[in-house]
């Protein structure tokens, strides 16, 4: 629609139109909503104008995921300038108050082709994990302390109990409130309508996996991390009133392996739903250099946490969406040429559970798997990022290909259609 002003602009919002949850599900449009989603982190960053931006690949991109049934995004609005190392650059805001308006409006630019496509977006706004600055960079600006990348010091037990020093640090607090509102209160230049209206967000997110700090945090340290997440998502229910607000943490596994814990930052009425994660590699369930002597173990351990989390989402009476979850190639390799048969095994497994729970009535809402890939190809032989390469799903802490799903991945993408169509066929 091309309003007065020649601007782009969406039909107004019906306020019908902002997903909502009802009981222990999604609600958009007077239907059940469910999720069949992809993690694409750098949306933003392909909507840029000029530099990192890449218009006509994001346009594939999305038209690509449209036609597989993928309705969902969960995207990176914002990351810190720092000198670690595996992290991406450019970044939205270099120091407090200063801003990349090129990748700002490339978020707008996103936004608006989204919203063209009716697919909705879940906005996470920091990090705790380096590949963007995150929480880190945070701490490096208010504490004076070096931003160690973990890739490089080895150490990530003592990375996590550091980042958690953030929930803490007043000033650090109060200039994330500062970005928050700057995104939050954001106007679309390309749609001219404001964040806060844009029915094509889903939720507004506090941040990619915030941990309470490491696996042996204190009950000290895990009740700073309830109170942050109350608080934070409080305040931007306060500058939002029409959207969700999640947090972004992988469950159990993020939460120190204690539930009660997971349970209680959820509890809050500012969080209006549950998220979790699934890495049976990450977390050494799965070996892929044995796969055949580690997949009972790691599917079984799956199947639990899968179903688990499902229960817990059942105790708080909220929605849960698994919005993270993959798996690397066969070999192992980071080639795109390796084939994905064992990958493709779990995912089946995973939207078997997912989508025979959400047609019973659980509160399951959904899946995004990670990463979309789709077009983009790791540029240099050691499948390490560098500034001015192709995005991936896998950001710059990770070799590019170890869990991109890319455009070649025929199976994996006719997997993934099969299971949205399921979802999508849900009538509540
Ligand atoms: O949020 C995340 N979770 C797991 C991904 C794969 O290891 C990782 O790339 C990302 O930081």
């Amino acid at each position: 629609m091309i309003g007065a002003c020649g601007m782009v602009e969406a039909a107004p919002a019906a306020g019908g139109d902002f997903v909502t949850v009802k009981k222990t599900h999604f609600a958009r449009k007077g239907q059940a909503y469910y999720i069949a989603g992809a993690n694409f982190w750098y949306g933003g960053y392909l909507g840029a104008a000029s530099g990192v931006g890449e218009r006509a690949r994001l346009l594939k991109e999305l038209d690509n995921m449209k036609a597989i049934g993928i309705n969902n995004l969960r995207v990176l609005a914002v990351s810190e300038k720092t000198e670690m190392n595996s992290a991406v650059s450019p970044a939205t805001t270099s120091a407090p108050g200063q801003y990349d308006e090129n990748l700002l409006v490339g978020l707008d630019f996103l936004m608006a082709e989204v919203a063209k496509r009716d697919m909705t977006v879940v906005l996470y706004l920091n990090n705790f994990w380096q590949w963007s600055g995150g929480m880190t960079q945070y701490l490096n600006w208010f504490e004076g302390t070096p931003a160690l990348d973990p890739n490089v010091t080895k150490d990530y037990d003592t990375y996590m109990q550091k980042t958690a020093g953030f929930y803490r640090n007043a000033a650090a607090q109060a200039e994330y409130r500062n970005v928050i509102a700057k995104i939050v209160r954001r106007v679309n230049t390309i749609t001219g309508k404001p964040y806060t209206e844009d029915t094509h967000i889903l939720s507004w997110q506090l941040a990619n996996e915030p941990r309470p700090g490491n696996g042996k945090a204190t009950a000290e340290e895990k009740a700073v991390y309830v109170k942050w997440v109350d608080e934070v998502a409080g305040y931007i229910h306060g500058l939002d009133k029409n959207h969700l607000v999640s947090s972004g943490s992988e469950g159990l596994a993020g939460s120190a392996q204690d539930a009660q814990l997971y349970l209680d930052a959820h509890r809050t009425r500012n969080i209006d739903y549950l998220t979790y994660h699934l890495w049976p590699k990450n977390w050494s369930w799965f070996d892929s250099n044995n796969p055949t002597g580690t997949w009972d173990n790691a599917i079984a351990k799956s199947r639990d946490y899968l179903n688990s989390h499902i229960e817990l989402a059942a105790k708080l009476g909220k929605p849960i969406v698994l919005e993270e979850f993959g798996l690397d190639r066969d070999g192992p390799s980071f080639s795109i040429k390796a084939t994905t048969r064992i990958r493709d095994r779990f995912y089946r497994e995973v939207f078997e559970i997912i989508a025979t729970r959400a047609q019973k009535g659980d509160p399951i809402a959904g899946f995004n798997f990670w990463a979309w890939g789709g077009a983009g190809r790791a540029a240099n032989p050691d499948y390490w990022w560098k500034p001015g390469n192709d995005f991936v799903g896998d950001p710059p802490q990770e070799e590019q290909g170890l869990y991109s799903v890319f455009d070649s991945d025929v199976t994996s993408l006719l997997l993934i259609k099969e299971y949205a169509d399921r979802l999508h066929a849900i009538r509540r």
